[in-house]
């Protein structure tokens, strides 16, 4: 659709029954993105609070002063000092991955969709519970059940589910259509619970994601002043931190922070694990850019003497170039969205073009799958090129036209737990192992139409070859 009208800013487009608006030229996502983003606040939401408490109440759900209120809550938990905080958990969830092929001697074939969504379980597990798993070995534990659970968006129930909602949110309440098994509120809620408890009653202090929301509710969470100075990936966004003094001590009830681990879970779980997939099967089938990515991490290791930091990890410059590009290629999210929630006039800026009148209430869309696939924003986009984001060439990137995270005060709060979560992974993946195509390798990849989140079809099925062997 967004190559369908070359020469328009926008274009209608019908979302089931509901008419939507297409934005497609980069001033006009700066304008209802960013700088007129208090007439663009919320998101849709199709799933009511009322039939889905924990999914309601989370922040991506949430909107208003209620969004505001826990945004402000939130963000200090995701400065970057923070994400430092976590990064020896995370290294170590990285480690034990490498570790459990480490024992081959020969090539493992793996379907990487299940064994990265099993790492990326466990730093969730790790950096916002505080719990141990290994769920490479443990195969069925629990935890790992659940999260699959929460996050099986395919299937002929959950399509009814989707569509009830869209088509009427009151039916929907009143037949109890509800968006999660009631086997994962039930696990959350107790897992939440329990874990509270027990930190209040043992004074454990562990500087992970429950220890933060436990101090946002006590409102002693504040933004560490040296966090804008930092130096950041490309992929970053950066936030508008305009309510960021404002912090709110609102009571949160038990599941508000249930609802935000949730979210939390729900997003780490499914698009970081996207995120890994798609760049290693481009690795797979480039072993130039794999090598020169090889390269850097040799470096780098011995730079830190064996021992990788996360300054270091910070700094290794093809890394960051080769985990952009794969955003941009492959985007988690393909689109997102915003409600008017202020009347908005686009104003014409060329001929042919009339004043636009968004109404209250009504939906605006933004691709970044097209926006980032556009020939005349990125030549060749079907190539895999990290060297778009060379230091050297990123300036040529048009502005608002990278949006894998979105953009504006809305835009991903996690944004810098998943690219130092990938990083991380595919640092010491990449130390021990060449990813490699296999006789059961779907090359080239094609997109499933089975699926909501973006996915293989056939799966990531992929070689781990011990570095230097010959098999
Ligand atoms: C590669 C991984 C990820 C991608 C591509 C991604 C992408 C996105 C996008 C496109 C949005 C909507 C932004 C907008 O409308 O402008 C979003 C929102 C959000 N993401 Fe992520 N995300 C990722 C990982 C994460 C992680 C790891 C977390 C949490 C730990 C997270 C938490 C959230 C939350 C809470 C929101 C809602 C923010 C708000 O409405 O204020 N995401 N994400």
């Amino acid at each position: 659709m967004q190559f369908a009208f070359p020469n328009s800013r926008y274009t209608g487009i019908y979302n089931f029954f509901v008419p939507v608006l297409l934005i497609k030229d980069p001033e006009l996502v700066k304008q209802i993105m960013v700088k007129n983003f208090e007439h663009f606040v919320d998101h849709r939401q199709v799933i009511p609070e009322e039939c889905e408490p924990l999914w309601g109440k989370n922040l991506f759900s949430l909107k208003g002063d209620r969004w505001r209120s826990m945004r402000t809550t939130l963000s200090p938990s995701f400065t970057s000092s923070k994400m430092k905080g976590m990064f020896e958990f995370m290294s170590e969830c990285a480690t034990n991955f490498v570790r459990h092929f480490e024992s081959e001697s020969k090539t493992i074939t793996v379907e990487l969709k299940d064994v990265f969504t099993r790492y990326t379980n466990d730093v969730i597990a790790s950096v916002a519970f505080g719990l141990s798993c290994d769920s490479l070995k443990e195969r069925d534990n629990e935890f790992y059940r659940m999260g699959k659970l929460a996050t099986n968006l395919t299937g002929f129930w959950f399509n009814i589910a989707i569509l009830s909602f869209m088509i009427s949110p009151t039916l929907s309440k009143i037949l109890g259509v509800s968006f999660f098994d009631k086997k994962v509120t039930k696990f959350f809620r107790r897992l939440v619970k329990e874990n509270i408890e027990s930190r209040e009653k043992n004074r454990i202090v562990r500087a992970d994601m429950i220890h933060l929301l436990m101090e946002a509710r006590k409102g002693k969470l504040k933004h560490d002043e040296n966090d804008e100075h930092e130096s950041e990936g490309f992929a970053v966004v950066q936030e508008h931190h305009s309510h960021k003094n404002k912090l709110d001590n609102e009571f949160l009830t038990d599941d508000d922070l249930t609802a935000q681990a949730l979210v939390f879970f729900f997003a780490g779980f499914e698009s970081v694990s996207n995120l890994m997939c798609f760049t290693s099967y481009e690795l797979a089938i480039d072993p130039i850019i794999q090598k020169k990515l090889q390269d850097e991490i040799d470096i780098t290791l011995e730079e830190c003497k064996g021992r990788v930091t996360y300054d270091a990890l910070m700094k290794m410059e093809y890394m960051d170039m080769v985990v952009s590009e794969g955003l941009r290629k492959w985007p988690a999210a393909v689109a997102t969205d915003r409600v008017c929630v202020k009347p908005y006039t686009i104003e014409p800026v060329k001929a042919g073009e009339k004043p636009l009148h968004i109404k209250k209430g009504e939906y605006v869309w933004v691709s970044m799958y097209a926006m980032h696939r556009d020939e005349n924003l990125y030549p060749e986009p079907e190539r895999f090129n990290p060297e778009r984001f060379s230091h050297e060439n990123k300036s040529s990137i048009l502005p608002y036209t990278y949006l894998p995270f979105g953009l504006g005060p809305r835009a991903c709060i996690g944004n810098r737990f998943a690219l130092l979560e990938t990083k991380i992974l595919l640092f010491h993946l990449l130390s021990k192992f060449d990813i490699v195509v296999v006789e059961k390798s779907v090359v080239p990849l094609k997109l499933s139409r089975k699926q909501f989140n973006p996915a293989a079809e056939g799966g990531f099925w992929f070689g781990l070859k011990p570095r230097n062997s010959e098999t």
